[in-house]
């Protein structure tokens, strides 16, 4: 049987690791990594490509990676805030999109609940290291106060896809969150500047008819990329570990949670 083909869109800290794992450790064939403008293989070239580059990465490529018959694992899930690219990319029905759980967990049960009926609140606070938090869009001033450690400070409050959308790199699991609660209109994310954060910290809560989901994440900083938590590279291998398996690919011994 014919192994696994994959590629991976972005060839920095998440996908270089990702990379390196699956080269060493696993009977997926290894196509390449796509930088920007590299042209973009088909679906005789690849069966699946991770995406691990930026939002509009997302936004300016996986479509074409969709329509030519490749599903693709994102890891740039706040670009799904985006209603209409949303629906263009969950639709396809040629290849198709996986959204990877990233930095937190929990979302199976949140999807649970909200497979119930609609949640009533569903919201995200994430704490991270103030310099991993800089934005271009952000006053010199602040990026300053930032970048020198400064105290506690809220950066972000509100609607989880807007906050996903301001800060690109650091709160794409704003918008996993409200994709999987399928809940756009009344889910919350803040984003905190915490010097004290050590581990990266996500806190999430959803309440459904049927309960309530209570899940604190703290996660190791990359050491190389902090604004990114290093067990990401790690999630996504789990997801293209359960894509081969669902999918009849050769792949470790291990089970698979929907
Ligand atoms: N869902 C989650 O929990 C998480 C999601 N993420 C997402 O993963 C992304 C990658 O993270 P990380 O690896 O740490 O970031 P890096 O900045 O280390 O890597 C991003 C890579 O993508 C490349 N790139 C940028 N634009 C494009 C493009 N249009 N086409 C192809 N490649 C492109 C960059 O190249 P260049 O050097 O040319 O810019 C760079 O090599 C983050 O930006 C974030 O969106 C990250 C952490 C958690
Ligand atoms: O890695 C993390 O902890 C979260 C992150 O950057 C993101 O969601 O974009």
């Amino acid at each position: 049987m014919a192994d696994l083909r994959v590629g991976f869109l972005g060839g920095g800290n998440i996908n270089g690791r990702l990379r390196q794992v699956v080269e060493r450790q696993r009977p997926y064939e290894v196509i390449g990594t796509f930088g920007r403008g590299d042209s973009l293989p088909g679906s005789g070239e690849a069966d699946v490509v991770v995406e691990a580059a930026t939002q509009d990465a997302v936004r300016e490529r996986v479509p074409e990676l969709l329509d030519a018959g490749v599903d693709v694992i994102v890891l740039s899930v706040g670009a799904l805030a985006d209603a209409g690219l949303r629906a263009r990319l969950l639709e396809s029905r040629r290849g198709r999109l996986i959204a990877c759980t990233g930095a937190i967990g929990g979302l199976d049960q949140v999807r649970a609940l909200r497979a119930a009926g609609p949640l009533q609140a569903v919201s995200i606070e994430s704490r991270k290291q103030p310099a991993a938090l800089v934005q271009s869009w952000m006053p010199a001033e602040l990026r300053e106060d930032l970048e020198a450690g400064g105290a506690e400070m809220v950066l972000a409050d509100g609607l989880a896809g807007e906050v996903a959308q301001r800060f690109p790199s650091s709160a794409n699991v704003a918008a996993a969150l409200a994709l999987a609660a399928d809940a756009w209109n009344i889910a919350t994310a803040r984003v905190v500047a915490d010097p004290a954060a050590v581990r990266t910290r996500h806190e999430i809560h959803a309440v459904g008819e049927l309960g309530e989901v209570r899940i604190v994440v703290e996660n190791a900083p990359s050491p190389e990329r902090p604004r990114s938590s290093a067990v990401v590279a790690w999630a996504a291998l789990r997801a293209l570990d359960d894509y081969a398996r669902l999918r009849g690919w050769g792949a470790p011994q291990g089970p698979v949670f929907l």
